[in-house]
């Protein structure tokens, strides 16, 4: 249940206004968030996660107590085992962990027999499958995603999608994405962020994730990506 989980309020960072009288609420399923860079957007999710930015906030945050995050890098320690790196927080928080399901994650991301390994031994894509396995085992009900598939080859990113989707099923994810296509394959609710304000973007309708050859979601992200353009 995403118990009206959002932000409402205005930023500045020095003089510069990110934005005014914001008002999101999070829907429970894929929201993304788009817009052109500076806007904001890597900030507004930093503020709903309880994490430090520059910027000035008014307002107010409403998030459970518990929140996932994956950003563009993996965050790995590179002196710990791909297992050790899942149950990092745990760790970190002297909380009790599972060896079982540490390994039953790694499975359901398709890193089956990976936990003894080094991360240095791994690639970029197995670097964010172990990246959303720590997301995954902390078993948040709200996960903020900031752009973490973005530096992953075009095949490897439509299999972290598709993968991601189904795994935090039933969770209430916000993804801020610069990829309109990728926002229209996953997103129910799509917001733009841009001049100060968030705008409505339709999104397609279910079943998600559409389909990356879809034609329809193909003319749809050439429309936002013009309409990001004309805002920047
Ligand atoms: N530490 C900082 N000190 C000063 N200004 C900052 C700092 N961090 C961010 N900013 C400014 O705040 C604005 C918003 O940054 P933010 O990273 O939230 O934007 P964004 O929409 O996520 O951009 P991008 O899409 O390029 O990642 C930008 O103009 C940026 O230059």
């Amino acid at each position: 249940m995403a118990a009206n989980w959002g932000i409402t309020g205005s930023a500045r960072i020095d003089r510069q206004q990110l934005f005014t009288g914001l008002e999101l609420t999070l829907e429970p399923g894929w929201t993304c968030l788009m817009g052109p860079s500076g806007a904001g957007k890597s900030t507004l999710l930093r503020l709903l996660a309880g994490l430090e930015t520059s910027a000035t906030f008014e307002g107010t945050i409403r998030r459970p107590d518990r929140i996932g995050w994956m950003g563009q890098t993996d965050l790995m320690q590179p002196r710990l085992t791909v297992a050790q790196n899942v149950t990092l927080m745990a760790r970190l928080a002297a909380r009790p962990h599972d060896p079982v399901r540490t390994e039953s994650i790694l499975r359901s991301v398709g890193l089956a027999g990976f936990g003894p390994r080094r991360p240095e031994t791994l690639s970029g894509g197995q670097r964010q499958r172990v990246a959303l396995a720590r997301t995954l085992i902390e078993d948040a009900p709200l996960i903020l995603l900031d752009e973490p598939f973005s530096a992953l080859d075009p095949a490897n990113r439509a299999a972290m999608q598709e993968l991601a989707y189904a795994q935090l099923a039933g969770r209430t994810v916000l993804l801020v994405t610069h990829d309109p296509a990728e926002a229209l394959r996953l997103g129910t609710h799509l917001f733009m962020l841009a001049q100060g304000g968030l705008a409505t973007v339709p999104a397609l309708a279910p079943p998600h994730p559409r389909d990356s050859s879809d034609l329809e979601l193909a003319l749809a992200a050439g429309q936002i990506l013009t309409r990001i353009r004309q805002s920047s």
